[in-house]
């Protein structure tokens, strides 16, 4: 498979090396990162050790196979232009958060499916990225029910000796993904913690309070997520991650904007009374505010 990653910073950087290993793969991100890969190949240190050369551009390839989306959720909108004169079999967020598929759908001709990745990412030097947990991948149609498309990709993505499955269940494995994006990402931008101090830390029952009320908003939304499977994958990718500085804590740490609105918004500025989603948001917000992010 061609597989053209659209937003090769941490996790695609990762996902896209990864892959390297057994299908052509082109990073689609900026420089000094995509001239370094060109000069050095790219290095994956942590976790997973290897140093490969995959294609990398600042612009996305005329055709692929397989296009991955993995720009912030805020920039998803501008990976839909990178792709758009690339003609794409189909096309997979692996992104977290909210909407994605949808601005994606709207915007580009190929299926769209949704993706969920536990991975944990982090990229420090050009041409560098290390794995700071190893997780899986599960892809679907973003309405459930079964797709050719969705069985394709996880073949791939398991021939590249990674965890992945194709499920008919997204919008439950969505909505409990950003269960734990609001517990883990949130409470440890916040409390600038590794995702591990939530195992039992002081903010581990924020982290569990957060996703308990992601899964009442789910509910209220028609999707059958239960208090404990929340607040259980929560525990779950903490422990498989627990060295990791989430992808929001990245952000805070370089001082750049979050994805508060994508990941706490949906739950925080719910109908439902959501008191800790809201409180995370608001001082996120105001963190973003207060340096003109946004
Ligand atoms: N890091 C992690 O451990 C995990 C992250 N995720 C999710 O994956 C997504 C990506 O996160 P992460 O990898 O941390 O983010 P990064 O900011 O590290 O990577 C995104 C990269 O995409 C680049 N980019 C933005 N727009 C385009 C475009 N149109 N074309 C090419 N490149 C583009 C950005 O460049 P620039 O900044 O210069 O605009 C940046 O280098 C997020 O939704 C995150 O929540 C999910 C699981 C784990
Ligand atoms: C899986 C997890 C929590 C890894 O840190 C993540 O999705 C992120 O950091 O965005």
């Amino acid at each position: 498979m061609h597989v053209a990653v659209v937003g090769a910073g941490s996790l695609g950087s990762l996902l896209g090396g990864l892959l390297a290993r057994e299908h052509r793969v082109t990073l689609v991100g900026r420089d000094p990162h995509v001239s370094a890969i060109r000069e050095h190949g790219l290095r994956v240190t942590g976790v997973v050790n290897l140093t490969i050369s995959p294609d990398a551009d600042t612009t996305a390839p005329a055709r692929c196979d397989l296009a991955l989306v993995t720009t912030k959720a805020f920039d998803t909108a501008g990976a839909a232009a990178t792709l758009a004169d690339t003609d794409a079999g189909c096309v997979v967020s692996l992104q977290n958060g909210l909407g994605n598929e949808t601005v994606l759908r709207d915007r580009l001709d190929c299926p769209v499916l949704a993706g969920t990745c536990t991975y944990g990412a982090r990229r420090s030097d050009p041409g560098v990225v290390a794995c700071t947990g190893e997780g899986t991948v599960t892809v679907g149609d973003p309405d459930g029910g079964p797709s050719e498309w969705a069985d394709r990709v996880a073949d791939a993505f398991t021939a590249a000796d990674i965890d992945a499955t194709a499920s008919d269940e997204m919008p439950l494995l969505v909505w409990q993904k950003l269960a734990v994006n609001v517990g883990i990402n949130a409470t440890t931008a916040l409390a600038r913690t590794e995702n591990g101090a939530l195992l039992d830390g002081p903010a581990s029952s924020v982290a569990a309070a957060a996703a308990r009320e992601t899964a009442t908003v789910a509910r209220s939304e028609g999707v059958d997520l239960a208090d404990e499977t929340a607040t259980d994958a929560v525990e779950r990718v903490a422990r498989n991650t627990r060295a990791n500085r989430s992808s929001m804590l990245q952000d805070i740490d370089a001082r750049r904007r979050t994805e508060v609105d994508a990941i706490v918004g949906p739950v925080a500025d719910h109908a439902e009374p959501t008191p800790v989603a809201a409180t995370l948001a608001g001082l996120l917000r105001a963190w973003e505010a207060e340096r003109g992010l946004r």
